[in-house]
């Protein structure tokens, strides 16, 4: 059975194909404005997907869009997941589970199908999430904090005339201009808040968690923390893959 899998968060498209549970190598991604190099990916593929599966926190748009794409191309309907209450093995801690972004839920339950549990997981996208799982797949709550261009634009917003600056090249700790001094604000300020938070949650439970990193900035995030961190970019979609 392959599945293809879609994950649309606020940012990017991300998709991957699925093999009975199991997803194939990384997933590819494409930003909102434009589907068409999503489109030309899917319709190359050497044969259809027997199910589509997906997690929306972002774009209805963007749903409205690949839900007609898929239908017209390959006679199929979408299913986009909601967050349950208890699903994948995870008990979600929210008093409303619908209030719990799906792709939270899935991450978890992507960290529980790759046998991380205890773990402590930081999804770094649009916005930062951090969520708290215990070996029995007990959501022990999170929290959300702005991701690295939403601080961008937040900062640039109320003080346009500073520059927006590339976050790819190694950034120093104590800086000498303008540029390096957001950049490094941005990044080792973001990596050392979560190092924070991970080290709290580590201490408020009695197991032993695995710090586990996931999202379109977790590896660039990663290398500013002073502490080991297991990086696994896709673990949305391995947690979707992983619901039978
Ligand atoms: N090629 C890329 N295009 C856009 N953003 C990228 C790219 N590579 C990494 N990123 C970073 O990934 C972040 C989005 O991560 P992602 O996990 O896809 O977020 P979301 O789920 O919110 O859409 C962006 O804020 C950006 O900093
Ligand atoms: C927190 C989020 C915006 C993260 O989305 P992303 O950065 O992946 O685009 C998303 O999970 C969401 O809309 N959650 C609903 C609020 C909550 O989880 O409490
Ligand atoms: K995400």
């Amino acid at each position: 059975m392959t599945d293809l899998l879609i994950d649309v968060g606020n940012s990017r498209t991300k998709w991957i194909l699925a093999e009975d549970g199991h997803v194939r190598g990384a997933a590819r991604a494409v930003g909102h404005d434009d589907l068409v190099p999503l489109y030309d990916e899917w319709a190359a593929l050497r044969a259809a997907p027997q199910r589509v599966r997906g997690v929306s926190v972002g774009g209805g748009e963007a749903v409205a869009a690949i839900d007609q794409w898929i239908t017209d191309h390959w006679g199929l309907a979408p299913q986009w997941l909601q967050t349950p209450a208890l699903g994948g093995g995870i008990r979600v801690a929210y008093a409303d589970p619908g209030q719990l972004g799906t792709d939270r839920w899935l991450a978890m339950v992507g960290a529980r199908a790759a046998d991380y549990l205890p773990a402590c997981i930081v999804d770094c996208g649009s916005a930062i999430t951090l969520d708290v799982v215990d070996s029995q797949g007990r959501h022990q709550g999170g929290l959300i904090l702005p991701g690295l261009s939403a601080q961008q634009a937040g900062l640039a917003s109320v003080a346009p005339r500073l520059p927006t600056v590339d976050l790819a090249t190694k950034t120093p700790f104590l800086t000498n201009n303008t540029h390096d001094a957001l950049a490094s604000g941005y990044l080792h300020g973001t990596a050392m808040a979560l190092q924070g938070l991970i080290r709290r949650a580590m201490a408020a439970s009695t197991e032993r968690l695995t710090p586990l990193f996931t999202g379109g900035d977790a590896t660039l995030i990663a290398r500013y923390l002073d502490m080991d961190v297991r990086l696994r970019p896709d673990l949305v979609l391995e947690g979707l893959a992983s619901i039978p």
